[in-house]
């Protein structure tokens, strides 16, 4: 085991899945005198495990995709690892979509509305290419702006429901925020796969990151080059080097330090750079999104929803669009465990993390007895975590506004000075997911050992 001096090489700021992946490459590289300061008591970041009701669900990151041109490097982790994963059926979602009041939509009514919605992501595809051809010099536009174009719009409940699915839930952020020139076509679903693993594990996703961790470290529990419950406040640089300040007084020094820490955590107060960072980084930092993705959990004494193939999705529609709108029963995962998880996103995910558990608990019981009717009995628990408002991650993951340029996307994952910048927000293609996360700390510890080969041989970028 290499000490962890105060003064280590690199000091990694976050023991995430990017800070782990750079700290693992600096050490695969041979730069083996590093420090990584984790806010929180554990190595994962947002790929966090929880109970309830005597089964580990995922707080956080839950799936990885698979079967597809491009090999996915956490898939063939998670597969070394013998992670055990469903593989997800939103199919005949179709025949699972829910009136505000009264139970089902007809299934061919709600095809109509898919349909439509297939179109306009079909649109989507062929434009975005258009725009990032050379044929066209255009700027940016928003998803919504490309619906537009086509000049259907969805207007009824029902259609804004199957839009919200396709369009906004795995974004986070609606169709009049996204990016279509560099969210369309969906990279992580084309290159990677279709098949959506989710993962249903005792040992939870982390052991992913968790893994990597033990293949430089000598125990994620004692290494001293791992330090928990170390929050950091203040960076401070020079050309030299940096100085690490922590919430409880400590300070470290460094040649470097890479922040791993997500945009949304950027965005916030919560690390002060002395001097501030650059206009153009600081830019780079304000103008993309993290958005917020918020699952509930709810145990129940026994099942009341349809269970077996084509029922593991249901569909709520409501005059407010994204009213706990995607229901996924937990069936296949852990049978004989009545449980439900419901996900919400963006402003209905923020009204709600200021709710309290048993406000919360009550407006999604409300909506289930809209569904279901009003025999249902009471969960015997539910869970969720408040990712927004939680000071270490400010929301759930990246998501890429339209108008931010390509070239603000390189400045936001551009080093300044000796402070070299990580975290799923600064990759290009899998920003958002943990697999971006791991790729990008493999890139930026890469940048830093290259930096550094040229500072030694005393060649300048200049
Ligand atoms: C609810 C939810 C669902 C998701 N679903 C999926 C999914 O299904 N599939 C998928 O691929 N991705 C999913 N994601 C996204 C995925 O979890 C992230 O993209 C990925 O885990 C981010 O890794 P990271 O290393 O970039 O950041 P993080 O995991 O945020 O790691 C950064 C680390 O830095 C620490 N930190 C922050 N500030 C400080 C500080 N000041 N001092 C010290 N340490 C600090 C944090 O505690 C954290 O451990 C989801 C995320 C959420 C929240």
């Amino acid at each position: 085991t290499a000490p962890a001096s105060q003064s280590p090489s690199v000091i990694i700021v976050g023991a995430g899945m990017s800070g782990i992946s750079a700290a693992k490459t600096l050490h695969d590289a041979g730069m083996k005198d590093i420090l990584i300061l984790e806010a929180t008591s554990k190595v994962g970041g947002r790929m966090r495990k929880a109970e309830i009701g005597g089964n580990t669900v995922e707080l956080g990151a839950n799936w990885y995709q698979g079967g597809g041109p491009v090999p996915n490097p956490v898939l063939e982790i998670a597969s070394k690892l013998n992670l055990r994963y469903t593989v997800t059926d939103t199919g005949n979602i179709t025949a699972n979509t829910y009136k505000q009041r009264g139970g089902l939509y007809p299934k061919e009514i709600v095809e109509e509305a898919h349909n439509a919605s297939v179109g306009r992501t079909n649109f989507c595809s062929d434009f975005s290419e258009t725009l990032n051809s050379d044929a066209v010099d255009e700027d940016d536009i928003s998803i919504l702006a490309a619906h537009r174009l086509l000049g259907k719009l969805p207007a009824t409940p029902l259609e804004r429901a199957v839009d919200y699915l396709n369009d906004e839930l795995a974004d986070g952020e609606p169709p009049q925020v996204t990016s279509l020139k560099n969210v369309y076509p969906r990279r992580e679903g084309i290159d990677h796969g279709p098949v959506a693993h989710f993962v249903a594990d005792p040992r939870g996703y982390e052991v992913v990151p968790q893994y990597l961790g033990k293949q430089f470290l000598s125990s994620l529990t004692n290494d001293p080059r791992l330090q928990f419950n170390k929050v950091v406040r203040e960076i401070s640089y020079t050309d030299s080097g940096v100085e690490v300040k922590t919430e409880d007084g400590s300070s470290y020094q460094a040649k470097f330090v890479i922040v791993s820490a997500s945009i949304g955590v950027l965005q916030s107060d919560l690390i002060e750079f002395k001097p501030k960072l650059p206009m153009w980084k600081r830019l780079a930092i304000a103008d993309f999104s993290m958005a917020v993705y918020s699952k509930i959990f709810l145990k129940f004494p026994y099942k009341f929803w349809p269970t077996g193939p084509g029922t593991e999705f249901s569909l709520y529609t409501h005059t407010q669009r994204g009213y706990y709108p995607v229901w996924q029963h937990l069936e296949n995962e852990y049978p004989g465990s009545n449980m439900l998880m419901v996900t919400v996103t963006y402003n209905e995910a923020k009204r709600m993390e200021q709710l309290s558990d048993e406000e919360i608990q009550a407006e999604a019981m409300d909506v289930l007895r809209d569904m279901f009717g009003e025999h249902i009995p009471e969960p015997e628990s539910m869970l969720t975590h408040r990712w927004w408002s939680d000071r270490f991650f400010k929301g759930s993951h990246s998501n890429w506004p339209h108008g931010y340029s390509q070239e603000r996307h390189n400045k936001l994952g551009a080093s300044v000075g000796p402070i070299y910048f990580t975290g799923e927000h600064i990759h290009k293609n899998y920003f958002g997911w943990v697999t971006g996360a791991y790729l990008a700390g493999i890139d930026t510890a890469k940048d830093l050992v290259k930096q550094l080969g040229k500072a030694n041989r005393g060649v300048s970028d200049a």
